[in-house]
């Protein structure tokens, strides 16, 4: 049997907490919650002149092992006032340390939108960032075209942001095909870890009229201003910014 990567292991294991959130609950039922949950913007904010910041609560990560403790609301809180667009709150549990209570904790103490960061693969974890997030992240490597169409529509028709992350070419025309107006590059290859910054400059170009957000590997002022001028509207920033959250003014005031 051959070795499951880090993005297949997690995915099996979002598979099974989405059968369990499926015993739980009813589709219909959490359709409806997830109609009514007011939403921000995500898009929209994005969308702002100037380069958008999308700053990430990750506790730890499967490349990087333990990163830092922080409570999320004190944490989101001190990034919306470093000037972020939007929070990024990691909710995967076992390698990232994440879950739904540091979602809405986060979103409790700001005002602006907020992403849920996870292994998405199930139309009820779609309905249930409805419940609570403003946008959802679907990774492309996931899904067949049909399977990512259908989960952006959904997405959209409750009224969250779909932002769909690509990693290749072959991704890229998938993440077009399914009519997502976001679209994440991520600099991070999910199979071995390696960060390319080249990969936004690369995938960029392809995909005119969408809204870009350039993810992963932007660890300075410099960085994120190679990714604005590569056509970044937004960039989403982990690690370095969990490390030193002054870096999120610093990237946000970049015009
Ligand atoms: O910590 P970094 O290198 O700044 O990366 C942030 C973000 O892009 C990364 O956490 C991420 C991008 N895509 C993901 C998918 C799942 C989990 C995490 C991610």
């Amino acid at each position: 049997m051959s070795r499951a990567t880090v993005l297949e292991e997690l995915a099996a294991a979002a598979l099974l907490r989405a059968g369990e959130l499926r015993e739980g609950t009813d589709l219909d039922t959490l359709y409806q919650e997830a109609l009514l949950f007011e939403k921000r913007d995500f898009a929209a904010a994005l969308g702002n002149p100037g380069l958008s910041v999308v700053s990430e609560i990750k506790r730890a990560s499967p490349s990087a092992g333990a990163i830092r403790e922080v409570d999320p609301a004190e944490w989101g809180g001190g990034y919306q006032r470093e000037g972020a667009s939007c929070l990024s709150v990691l909710t995967e549990p076992d390698r990232f340390k994440g879950s739904l209570e540091d979602l809405d904790a986060a979103r409790n103490n700001t005002t602006i939108p907020v992403i849920r960061k996870d292994f998405t693969v199930d139309e009820a974890q779609v309905l249930e960032a409805g419940t609570r997030a403003d946008a959802v992240l679907l990774i492309a490597a996931l899904f067949d075209a049909a399977t990512l169409a259908r989960y952006v529509s959904l997405a959209v028709e409750v009224g969250l942001t779909p932002l769909v992350e690509i990693h290749d070419e072959e991704e890229a025309d998938l993440a077009l095909e399914s009519g997502a107006r976001v679209i994440g590059v991520n600099n991070r290859n999910l199979k071995d870890f390696t960060v390319d910054l080249g990969t936004f400059e690369r995938l960029a170009p392809k995909l005119a009229g969408a809204t870009l957000v350039a993810e992963s590997g932007v660890r300075t002022v410099e960085d994120a201003r190679r990714m604005r001028d590569a056509g970044a509207d937004a960039v989403l920033v982990g690690e370095a910014a969990m490390r030193n959250p002054e870096l999120v003014a610093r990237m946000a005031s970049l015009t």
